[in-house]
């Protein structure tokens, strides 16, 4: 049996007070913590979300046999801290994200008046392939400022992808990392998984990687 392990990082940003951290604990840890406090600097969390296996065909120069390989598929998060004092600190963390959630609270007006400001930090500071994923936080309140239809609207226009969430009432943040992690999984497929042919005697010490800035590896 061969494994192959696919390591994603995932970064959060949006202003403070928005749920990043709450959606965070609610995907990994199931929960959603009373008095939450803010983040100081960077925060990061580890899920493994997915394990597939995948039947592949190897042919050999006497005999074909089927190989089974498990894929083990891992979201790094990285919970940043919304308060600008921190911006030089969560800055660095965005070039090596294979995807970026911005979030914002569809209660307050000035998280989402904000996004334009986060956007151009996401592009002078992340990777151009990075998968950018707009969420608009706390669905569960009855105070709504930002109609739907703005938030999708706003996401369509910069190319993201676009989701609302209840990190309260766990609504769609299953969906949201598992979107994510379904999305990267694919690229990565797409890309670099190994091929194999006629040529190929062995699959054994092959390395997948799934991206330049990835850390993807075979282990034992
Ligand atoms: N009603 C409601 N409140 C939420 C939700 N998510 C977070 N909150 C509340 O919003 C406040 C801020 O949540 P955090 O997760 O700390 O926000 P943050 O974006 O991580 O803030 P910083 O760490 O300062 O950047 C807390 O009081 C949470 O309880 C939600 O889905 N619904």
């Amino acid at each position: 049996m061969d494994d192959y392990k696919f390591l994603f990082k995932v970064v959060l940003v949006g202003n403070a007070g928005v749920g990043k951290t709450c959606l965070v604990r609610r995907f990994t840890q199931g929960l959603f913590p009373p008095g939450q406090g803010a983040t100081i600097g960077v925060d990061f969390m580890i899920k493994t979300v997915d394990v597939d296996n995948e039947k592949v065909k190897v042919m050999g120069p006497l005999t074909t046999h089927f190989h089974t390989l498990t894929l083990v598929l891992q979201l790094q998060i990285w919970d940043t801290a919304g308060q600008e004092r921190f911006r030089s600190i969560t800055q660095s963390y965005y070039r090596s994200a294979h995807a970026l959630i911005l979030v914002y609270d569809i209660s307050c007006q000035p998280t989402f008046d904000c996004l334009p400001d986060w956007l151009r930090e996401i592009e002078e500071y992340a990777s151009s392939k990075v998968l950018r994923v707009l969420v608009g936080n706390k669905i569960d309140r009855e105070d709504r400022e930002i109609p739907t239809h703005v938030g999708e609207e706003f996401a369509e226009r910069h190319n993201m992808y676009f989701l609302e969430t209840s990190a309260k009432e766990a609504e769609n943040v299953e969906r949201l990392f598992m979107q994510i992690a379904e999305d990267l999984m694919k690229q990565a497929r797409s890309r670099d998984l190994p091929r194999y042919d006629a040529s190929a005697t062995s699959i054994n010490g092959r390395t997948s990687t799934v991206s330049d800035s990835s850390c993807c590896s075979k282990f034992q």
